[in-house]
């Protein structure tokens, strides 16, 4: 891919994005009949050589085609692959159709493809291509549509959906009533922002981005005035690591990481914490644990320096020592494992003019503190939730029906970057710009993974302290790709937080 590609590859929209995209090329003279017929070819290519691969093909195709230019995308696909010889059936819920899709409907019955009920598809074929909605879709399915939709979801079919599934909101992944289970999703164009929503995810089945040559300078122009969106590609996260490492570096000259965690209760937070800032490269690391786990962290991280602070009854950080030097830090991660009882350490350390990620109970205390604690702030912050610290530290806004709208006003709130954790992670700044990540695995969804996130993006904000929204980007995709090579050559149930940050260090950063 060109880097030009490489850049468009980059980015999501919105369907008023995309429409707005489209209309450029439309109002330069490109024909939408001309478009679609380009768009559908590349789908097909890339359809038949995906079901080669699975052993499928020849098999029978059916095609489900809605009324709009989705609906006009699956026509043309029935058409190429009907004159190349495959056996293809069409059925078509709804009566009405588009101009440009009742053309081509019209012509692909003059040719004799052959316009069935659901039943005999579904009964007859093997394989589904979903081309009743696309970006168009804003009103709920229901009735018998949706009843036709739950068949389709209950048979065996192979389902390729134009797009995305159709039933899924484009911008906020959510199901309108209902919508079709994808095997596949093919994105046209640009990344929608629904294949990056958790409420999504277990619609869309393995996506894939169809490139059909979007001029940049339109993209540009649509998407100069709004916040952008950008999809974190492995160039991405990878572009802003200290590789190579400078031949005259020297241990102070590659970050010092200040790690506040870990309690008698939750001693493992600390280790695994500290595992995670190892695998980051980080020139120095620094945990302040309760005093008591002192030696069970130096067994554990040898190389670590390990500052043991005065605790409280239960065995909590109770506070920071007087005799620490924090202008040696260019980063502090707080949060792992400390319990609420340690919550006068976090206005100690928000008033450090160094960049600052919280975490876990840091949240919760944060929250309980009250979000005015980050007003004074002089360096960057990072907060890390998952959903549910989301909802307490930002009561008012729901982050389980826009998750890219919600992490958006989040750090536009606080002036925080903000990183709400799930099966795809969304990453906010204050300036409005979200960052998604594109691919993770379940197998992450187990207790201690996020200790080991927090770690390692302390490391790398140690490492990058100018540029924090790089580094949260990095840690979240390197997170995940460990997630998903420990998945794949251990299983999914394998990964546990522990051997998760051994296979940090096996991703290729290059
Ligand atoms: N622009 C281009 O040329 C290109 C577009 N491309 C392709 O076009 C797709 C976008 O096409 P689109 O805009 O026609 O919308 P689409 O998603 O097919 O459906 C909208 C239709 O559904 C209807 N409808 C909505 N809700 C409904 C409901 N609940 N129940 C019943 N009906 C409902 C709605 O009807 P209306 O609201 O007008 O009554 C309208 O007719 C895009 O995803 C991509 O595949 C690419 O090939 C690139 C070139
Ligand atoms: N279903 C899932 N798919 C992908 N990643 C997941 C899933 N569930 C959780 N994760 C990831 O696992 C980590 C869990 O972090 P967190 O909830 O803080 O756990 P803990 O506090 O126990 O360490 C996050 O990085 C999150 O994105
Ligand atoms: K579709």
């Amino acid at each position: 891919m060109t880097h030009c590609r490489n850049q468009i590859a980059q980015i999501v929209v919105t369907a008023a994005e995309m429409r707005a995209i489209e209309n450029r090329l439309f109002a330069a003279g490109m024909p939408v009949a001309a478009l679609m017929e380009k768009v559908a070819g590349l789908l097909a290519r890339r359809m038949i050589d995906q079901w080669e691969a699975l052993g499928l093909a020849p098999a029978k195709i059916g095609v489900l085609v809605g009324p709009g230019h989705n609906g006009g995308d699956a026509l043309v696909i029935a058409r190429e692959l009907y004159l190349q010889g495959y056996s293809v059936v069409v059925t078509q819920p709804l009566a009405k159709l588009k101009e440009l899709t009742e053309a081509h409907a019209q012509y692909g019955k003059s040719l004799g493809i052959p316009w069935v009920s659901l039943e005999e598809l579904l009964d007859s074929c093997k394989i589904l291509i979903d081309g009743l909605f696309g970006f168009g879709l804003e009103r709920s399915i229901s009735g018998e549509l949706a009843e036709q939709i739950d068949r389709i979801n209950q048979s065996q079919i192979l389902i390729c959906s134009i797009d995305l599934p159709s039933g899924i909101h484009t911008d906020t992944g959510q199901v309108l009533g209902c919508a079709i289970r994808a095997d596949y999703t093919f994105c046209l164009g640009l990344w929608k922002a629904a294949c990056f929503q958790d409420s999504a995810v277990e619609y869309l089945g393995t996506v894939e981005w169809i490139d059909f040559g979007i001029p940049f300078a339109d993209i540009d122009a649509i998407l100069g005035q709004s916040s952008r969106c950008y999809r974190i590609t492995k160039e991405r996260a990878i572009a802003g690591l200290p590789l190579p490492r400078p031949l005259l570096s020297h241990k102070y000259k590659a970050g010092h990481l200040l790690l506040v965690c870990g309690s008698e209760e939750y001693a493992g937070s600390a280790i695994l914490a500290g595992l995670g800032a190892r695998a980051s490269g980080v020139g120095m690391l620094s945990i302040a644990v309760p005093h008591r786990l002192k030696p069970l962290l130096v067994a554990q991280l040898p190389e670590a320096l390990i500052i043991p602070c005065p605790e409280t009854e239960t065995g909590a950080i109770a506070e920071l020592p007087d005799t620490l030097n924090y202008q040696k830090y260019q980063a502090i991660a707080c949060g792992p494992g400390i319990t609420r009882s340690a919550e006068p350490i976090i206005p100690t350390l928000l008033n450090l003019p160094i960049p600052a990620i919280l975490d876990a109970d840091g949240l919760n205390i944060l929250a309980s503190l009250g979000m005015s604690q980050l007003n004074q702030r002089s360096a960057p912050t990072i907060l890390t939730p998952h959903t549910g610290e989301f909802k307490r530290l930002f009561p008012n806004i729901d982050p389980n029906i826009d998750r890219i709208k919600a992490v958006r006003e989040a750090s536009q709130q606080t002036g925080a970057i903000v990183l709400l954790k799930g099966a795809r992670t969304a990453i906010g700044s204050p300036t409005g710009t979200v960052y998604l990540n594109p691919e993770s695995t379940p197998a992450l969804a187990r207790g201690g993974s996020g200790d080991v996130l927090t770690g390692l993006l302390g490391g790398l904000v140690a490492q990058l302290p100018q540029a924090p929204e790089m580094a949260t980007q990095t840690a979240t995709w390197w997170h995940a790709q460990a997630g998903i090579l420990a998945a794949q050559q251990r299983t999914a149930l394998g990964v546990d937080a522990f051997h998760l940050t051994e296979y940090l260090s096996q991703i290729p950063l290059r």
